[in-house]
């Protein structure tokens, strides 16, 4: 073993997609509809998609809140593992997806299929999402909306619609917009969570710390730079403020893929 091999990451992401990720039309012309579209290329991989998808359902997410849509792959990835969730149980339960009835012939409620709530800041990159979320079979706003707006616009708005009781709790956030923003993200995202057990996930933050000149030398002279405050640089980072955050525990986890050497925080709230 050898970090050398990271060249093989690509080749490998292409093996275990093939094998894992089952074939998705809605996802598929997602990437397509957005190449076409000059979009840049910066959705999730396949298997980022599918890990989100594992998570949420995992941690048994009603509602997920991301920031940051582009063309809508992750949206999707959300939305399918919300259906597919609210099918299961629906099915485990005796009772049916039908959620125009209170409740079904065997007196049991379904549960609510969840839903994603996206925050987009582009309007073109907005009324993309909804054409490739549509084309996906995805109903919006039912099962994914997407809210235009400068994330830290529109986070105080969802909170004041949470505080007036039209609007529930998340229990996931995604947040992947903007990097030098990501800690007030962040802090939203913790606060508009349901408490125990909500997941808030920072992707590309280790390309955020390297690119943001947190890190610097070469070979064994690298290392992280503690003295930026001194410097009058950019002040603490995310990981810095999420490690002193009581309100979570919280990891970053390293990642290497079709999606270059990057990694992501995610954190579960206490
Ligand atoms: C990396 S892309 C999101 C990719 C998407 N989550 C996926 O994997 O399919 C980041 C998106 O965040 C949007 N964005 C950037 N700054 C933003 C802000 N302040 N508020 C809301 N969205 C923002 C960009 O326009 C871009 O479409």
């Amino acid at each position: 073993m050898s970090i050398n091999n990271v060249h093989l990451a690509t080749t490998i992401d292409t093996h275990t997609e093939l094998h894992l990720v089952r074939p998705d039309p809605g996802l598929t012309h997602t990437y397509s509809n957005s190449t076409a579209h000059n979009i840049p290329e910066i959705a999730v991989s396949p298997s980022q998609g599918k890990f989100l998808s594992l998570l949420t359902t995992i941690s048994s997410a009603r509602n997920v809140l991301e920031i940051g849509t582009l063309g809508g792959y992750s949206s999707i990835c959300f939305a399918r593992a919300l259906k597919a969730a609210a099918h299961n149980h629906n099915h485990d339960n005796g009772t049916n997806d039908q959620e125009n009835e209170h409740k079904n012939t065997n007196g049991r409620s379904p549960r609510p299929k969840g839903k994603v709530t996206s925050i987009e800041i582009d309007p073109a990159r907005r009324e993309l999402s909804i054409q490739n979320l549509t084309h996906a079979n995805v109903k919006v706003p039912e099962e994914a909306e997407v809210l235009l707006g400068a994330a830290l616009d529109v986070l105080p708005r969802l909170g004041t619609e949470i505080e007036a009781g039209t609007r529930e709790r998340f229990d996931f956030v995604f947040v992947d917009a903007d990097w030098e923003r990501q800690w007030e993200y962040f802090d939203w995202g913790v606060k508009l969570c349901k408490g125990r057990g909500s997941v808030v996930y920072v992707d590309n933050v280790v390309r955020a710390l390297i690119e943001g000149g947190f890190v610097e030398g070469e070979g064994r002279g690298v290392g992280f730079r503690e003295d930026r405050e001194k410097e009058g640089e950019r002040g603490e980072g995310l990981v810095e403020k999420v490690g002193r955050d009581g309100r979570v525990e919280a990891v970053v986890m390293q990642t290497v893929g079709a999606k270059d050497y990057d990694g992501f925080l995610m954190a579960v709230v206490k």
